[in-house]
């Protein structure tokens, strides 16, 4: 049978992901998070697991370097990639908010900044309510944003709270809730779906 190639995110839900695949019943020799490897395959060499960056993930599925994909939603409604979405795996469990000061009022009609690493979403959630906003695209420590007068509000991820918390911010509004997500290459979804679907049962019994 031919090989199905996985993209794995790299970066915080890798271990959960790791530990997962190691319940399908498939082991992967030299497969850890820690690992500076960035291709590994099973014993029978019928599953090539590459470890790619989170972001990149639906990349690589869309344009069939990869057949499957494991990674956050929010990478994938980022990416606004042409893929299938199969499968919830319940882990990586967090949300996307919008966030600022709480005492930080805006003068109506008025053009609101938006600081995120996140700019399609942000922009779709601010369209879908008909705000006007401009975006200011970072990288990280998006907190600081509000806090400095760079922007307005964030639209981040939120899981525990506590970086908002600590920085004086408070959840404005929820946008949509996030977890890691299994995603497929449509071509390799009709070629290869012998080996797809057998994939994403196995997967199923490792989540029960
Ligand atoms: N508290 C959280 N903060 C950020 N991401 C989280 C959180 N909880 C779960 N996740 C999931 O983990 C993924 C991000 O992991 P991580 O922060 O390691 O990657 P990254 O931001 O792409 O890496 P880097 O910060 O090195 O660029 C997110 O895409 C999301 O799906
Ligand atoms: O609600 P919490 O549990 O505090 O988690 C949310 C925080 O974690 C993520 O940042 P990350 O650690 O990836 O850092 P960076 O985006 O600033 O690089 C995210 O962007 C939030 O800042």
């Amino acid at each position: 049978m031919e090989q199905i190639t996985l993209a794995l995110a790299k970066g915080r839900p890798a271990k959960q992901t790791i530990s997962l695949l190691e319940k399908t019943g498939e082991h992967f020799p030299e497969l850890t998070e820690e690992s500076r490897k960035l291709v590994f395959h099973n014993l029978d060499q019928s599953i090539k697991v590459i470890f790619v960056k989170a972001v990149d993930v639906p990349t690589y599925v869309e344009k069939g370097a990869a057949d499957i994909g494991i990674v956050g939603k929010d990478n994938i409604l980022e990416s606004l990639a042409d893929i299938y979405e199969l499968l919830d795996l319940k882990i990586g469990k967090c949300k996307f908010s919008v966030a600022g000061k709480a005492d930080h009022h805006p003068s109506d009609n008025q053009k609101l900044t938006i600081a995120t690493k996140y700019p399609n979403i942000a922009k779709k959630h601010f369209k879908k309510k008909g705000q006007p906003i401009e975006i200011v695209k970072l990288n990280g420590s998006v907190e600081l944003a509000p806090l400095i007068g760079l922007a307005d509000y964030i639209v981040d991820i939120v899981e525990t709270g506590n970086t908002l918390r600590e920085n004086g911010l408070s959840v404005l509004e929820d946008i949509e809730t996030i977890s890691t997500r299994l995603i497929v290459n449509k071509a390799s979804f009709a070629t290869k779906s012998t080996q797809v679907n057998q994939f994403i049962n196995q997967l199923k019994l490792a989540l029960e």
